[in-house]
């Protein structure tokens, strides 16, 4: 009877297997085709595991002319990058390395799948940052911290003897797109990933990522001497420790002879670090720097500390690392979260950016969405990493945008690089959403070359991922376009922050006030409602964190008149009935924002219903079940937000906008439970 049961199930599941699309694909997808061009189509001298993959991809999906591979030493300057030419006949792929030849071979490829001209082709390429990386948020226990997409794709349990398809899977994704480095796991980090049974497990994953490119760093946890090896502390002065790292890093590229380097988080959210010792950041990433440099390895220091004080958060890693500026070795770089308080649907740039003028600085996003509605809510990540990479900082007069910055134009640093925290997980589709795998596209993309418009990215990934008909692209290019905007009124408008609920950062929660908690983790601390207005001043009459921008932007960040509107309630406490550019009061223009996040959301499903036909039903039903999630968390936000704001500006909800469905006191009942701290 078991097994009779066990057959009826395999019967009834083959038929749906069969046609569901399958979501391990991503972006590469060839659906029409069976096969790509003969072997003997292909020339290319020598051999190397690079080239082989580069083969494979070719025979397996490239249906044009003959490709010529081509190593040319002479094209040293270009990095990683490549040049293409094509004729009717042949198409050309130069680089001076191997990698940069399976990256050209990806580049055909996207043509290919996008019907975009092939012939005549004169393109030289060469990426934006030497580092490209993902950072995963992967613990060893196989969960992710802030993870929404299901358990880690590291098995560490069966790694180094059993090798899950997907890791493979992985790196060629990520080559695909020119990501070139990732770091395994959380920054939270346990010490234990420094074990040798460890390394051996990391050693297979590298020896897998090598051909493609893909270089492996890892998060150390700063007490790790002390932890492992039961030495008397970790001080960053102690010979002793000193020489732990040492003789750690002799034994990593023993085992992984291209090791990338450390990601560290010290002295952050209760994680140990040099200051434990009264020592610097500095002393501690020089002694790591220096363990490292023999063999070319570099340390990522995060600058993403802040403490309990009275001190606004968005100030102190400024405060922190301004006075370091200079004090690093030249292997090591500043890794500085896009905003200065925690990856906020919008937030205004850091200021750190800039401000150190000796001293490498490199982004560091968010791709998994914490703060933009988990793998649920739909929201297209390429305008927000543009916003901030197009921002000026004005540090080198006009024109010192974040990407100049950090892209080596304006400092001439020894390497350069970009991360994102990683939305992936062993879900099939990767990252939970079917959209989400837009925003680890985008995140590549935007790091290979970040000049690249949102719209284009869009329209690459959903020919790619869906189909290249017009009736599909445009519409749903649309829906992406628009999605993070959306996000933001109907979660957090005009300059609104970090209003979550705590712990799990799902929901609303403007009400939070964490009395005899830490009120840098109360969303009251953050929007300062009161019954004169809203908003957080960080002006001269408040916190003054306009102060740390410069010339002209701490004026203009200074000055409500002049602050763009879209931060107002980032740098002003600003009363209900300040007049908006547009005419309204302030409370109106909150109003009517979640109004119109809500009613965007809406939209996309109407949208996303007609678009049945151009998709599979797998993917269809996925996409619209989330959606109709999403909208019913916009509502949510919106009433929430809404309700709670009104006792204080005491105005009506507009009348033209949809009323409230909610009561305030159920809403201020709903517990969700998402674990974690604030
Ligand atoms: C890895 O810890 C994360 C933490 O989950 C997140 O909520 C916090 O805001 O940022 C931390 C960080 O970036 O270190």
């Amino acid at each position: 009877m078991q097994n009779f049961k066990a057959y009826v199930l395999i019967f009834l599941l083959i038929p749906f297997s069969m046609f569901a699309e399958d979501g391990s694909q991503l972006w590469l997808r060839f659906p029409n085709v069976k096969n790509g061009i003969s072997a003997d189509k292909i020339i290319s001298k020598g051999n190397n595991p690079t080239i082989e993959i580069a083969k494979n991809e070719l025979t397996n999906f490239w249906q044009g002319q003959t490709v010529e591979l081509r190593t040319d030493k002479a094209l040293k300057n270009q990095k990683d990058g490549y040049t293409i030419k094509s004729s009717s006949d042949k198409i050309t792929i130069s680089s001076s390395k191997e990698i940069g030849l399976l990256y050209g071979v990806y580049h055909i490829l996207r043509l290919q799948q996008t019907k975009s001209n092939i012939n005549n082709l004169n393109i030289t390429e060469k990426p934006s940052y030497d580092v490209r990386i993902l950072n995963h948020w992967d613990n060893l226990d196989g969960t992710i911290e802030r993870g929404y997409a299901g358990y880690s794709l590291w098995k560490w349990e069966d790694l180094p003897n059993k090798i899950s398809p997907r890791y493979k899977e992985y790196a060629r994704a990520n080559a695909s797109i020119g990501i070139n480095s990732v770091v395994l796991n959380n920054v939270n980090a346990s010490p234990n990933i420094l074990r040798k049974d460890y390394l051996d497990k990391v050693k297979v994953l590298a020896d897998i990522f090598r051909p493609y490119g893909i270089k492996v760093y890892l998060s150390v946890n700063f007490a790790s001497p002390k932890v492992l090896s039961g030495l008397e502390n970790s001080d960053p002065l102690n010979k002793n420790v000193q020489k732990w790292w040492k003789d750690k890093a002799s034994e990593i590229y023993q085992t992984i002879p291209d090791f990338g380097g450390f990601l560290v988080k010290a002295n952050s959210e209760g994680q140990p670090g040099p200051q434990d010792y009264g020592r610097t950041h500095a002393d501690g990433a020089n002694m790591m720097a220096d363990a490292l440099k023999p063999y070319g390895g570099n340390i990522m220091w995060r600058a993403f500390v802040y403490s309990p004080s009275k001190e606004d958060r968005a100030k102190q890693a400024y405060l922190e690392f301004v006075p370091l500026d200079g004090k690093f070795r030249d292997n090591v770089i500043v890794q500085i979260k896009n905003g200065p308080i925690d990856f906020q649907p919008r937030e205004a740039f850091n200021p750190l950016f800039g401000a150190l003028k000796k001293t490498p600085e490199m982004v560091e996003f968010q791709i998994t969405q914490e703060y933009l509605g988990f793998s649920n809510h739909l929201a297209f990540l390429a305008p927000l990493f543009k916003e901030v990479l197009d921002s000026d900082t004005y540090s080198d007069g006009k024109g010192s945008t974040i990407a100049k910055l950090t892209d080596g134009t304006l400092r001439k640093n020894k390497f350069t690089a970009i991360s994102a925290v990683a939305n992936i997980g062993e879900d099939k589709n990767w990252t939970g959403h079917h959209f989400a795998q837009a925003n680890w596209y985008a995140f590549g993309r935007l790091a290979w070359n970040h000049s690249l418009s949102s719209e284009q990215i869009a329209d690459e990934w959903i020919k790619m991922t869906f189909t290249d008909n017009q009736d599909f692209v445009k519409p749903v290019k649309d829906i992406m376009l628009t999605s993070r905007e959306s996000v933001v009124d109907y979660m957090m408008p005009l300059g609104l922050h970090h209003i979550f609920a705590s712990g799990h950062h799902y929901g609303p929660e403007p009400w939070g006030d964490y009395k005899g908690g830490r009120p840098d983790w109360s969303p009251v601390y953050y929007h300062q409602a009161n019954e004169k207005g809203i908003g957080f001043d960080r002006t001269k009459s408040g916190s003054n964190a306009v102060s740390q921008y410069f010339p002209p932007l701490d004026e203009l960040y200074g000055n409500i008149k002049t602050t763009p509107e879209n931060l107002i309630l980032w740098f002003h406490h600003v009363p209900w009935d300040y007049k908006m550019k547009d005419g309204k009061m302030l409370w109106e223009e909150l109003a009517y924002k979640y109004d119109s996040g809500v009613k965007n959301v809406r939209e996309y499903q109407k949208t996303w219903d007609k678009m049945q036909t151009y998709v599979d039903s797998e993917r269809f039903a996925h996409v619209q079940s989330r959606l109709k999630i999403q909208t019913k968390d916009a509502v949510w936000w919106k009433d929430a937000c809404l309700l709670y704001f009104q006792q204080f500006s005491k105005q009506p909800i507009p009348y033209d906008i949809e009323r409230p469905v909610h009561e305030l006191e159920d809403l201020k009942k709903i517990k969700l439970n998402m674990g974690h701290h604030n």
